[in-house]
């Protein structure tokens, strides 16, 4: 079955654990949002934590060298996923898929502005890479672009792997996304910007468990 995930993207503590609560019943997985993780550190993941035992919980680290390192503290805390750079040298994508493997939990690795998805994302897979994220990033959205290219050319591959798809998703683009291959389907302003969150995520995630 395809999951949900919404993207916390506040830069608040208070603010993102009340969203948090508002729209967990809605969604499988929690994602602290890069900005947010840098603004608020680990301390807001071991709350989360502590206050969510039924979410999953990504957290976008985007690591982009010293992957065992950085990553390791976050699983250690119950992070279920974290997100390395495809961008980064395959020792730092093995960094972070060695850090997960030891704790049972997933590694992601994120292909925004990386070259040759397929390059990457075959490299990635053969190193034992757990899901593999397309990501049309916010920058790259406010220039119009979108993540349904990068889509079809990774599932296309047919590797196996989980494949989470984010950059701008909607309700009315959700069954789209997952019927193109995506086992994780993230969505951030969909959510977060609508006049009913938890109604927004109640949405997404009833298309995307149908
Ligand atoms: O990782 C991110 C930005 O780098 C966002 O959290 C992700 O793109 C989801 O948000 P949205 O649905 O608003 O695009």
């Amino acid at each position: 079955m395809a999951l949900t995930q919404m993207a916390l993207d506040s830069l608040d503590f208070d603010a993102t654990v009340a969203l948090a609560t508002t729209v967990a019943p809605h969604v499988d997985i929690l994602e602290i949002g890069t900005p947010c993780i840098k603004h608020n550190g680990i301390k807001l993941l071991e709350t989360l934590r502590a206050k969510f035992p039924n979410n999953k919980i990504l957290v976008d680290l985007k690591t982009a060298d010293a992957g065992f390192y950085e990553a390791e503290p976050f699983y250690k805390a119950g992070a279920d996923i974290v997100t390395v750079l495809g961008i980064s040298d395959m020792g730092t994508i093995k960094g972070v898929i060695d850090a997960a493997n030891k704790y049972g939990k997933k590694a992601q690795i994120d292909l925004i502005n990386v070259a040759d998805k397929a390059a990457v994302t075959k490299a990635a897979a053969a190193a034992g890479a757990h899901i593999i994220g397309v990501h049309t990033g916010l920058d790259q959205q406010a220039a119009g672009q979108t993540p349904f290219a990068d889509l079809a050319l990774v599932a296309a591959l047919n590797l196996g792997v989980e494949i989470s798809v984010a950059g701008g998703v909607k309700a009315a683009t959700a069954k789209q996304v997952k019927d193109a291959g995506a086992t994780i389907i993230v969505a951030g302003a969909a959510i977060y910007g609508a006049a009913d969150p938890a109604a927004a995520a109640a949405e997404i995630t009833a298309i995307v468990h149908a």
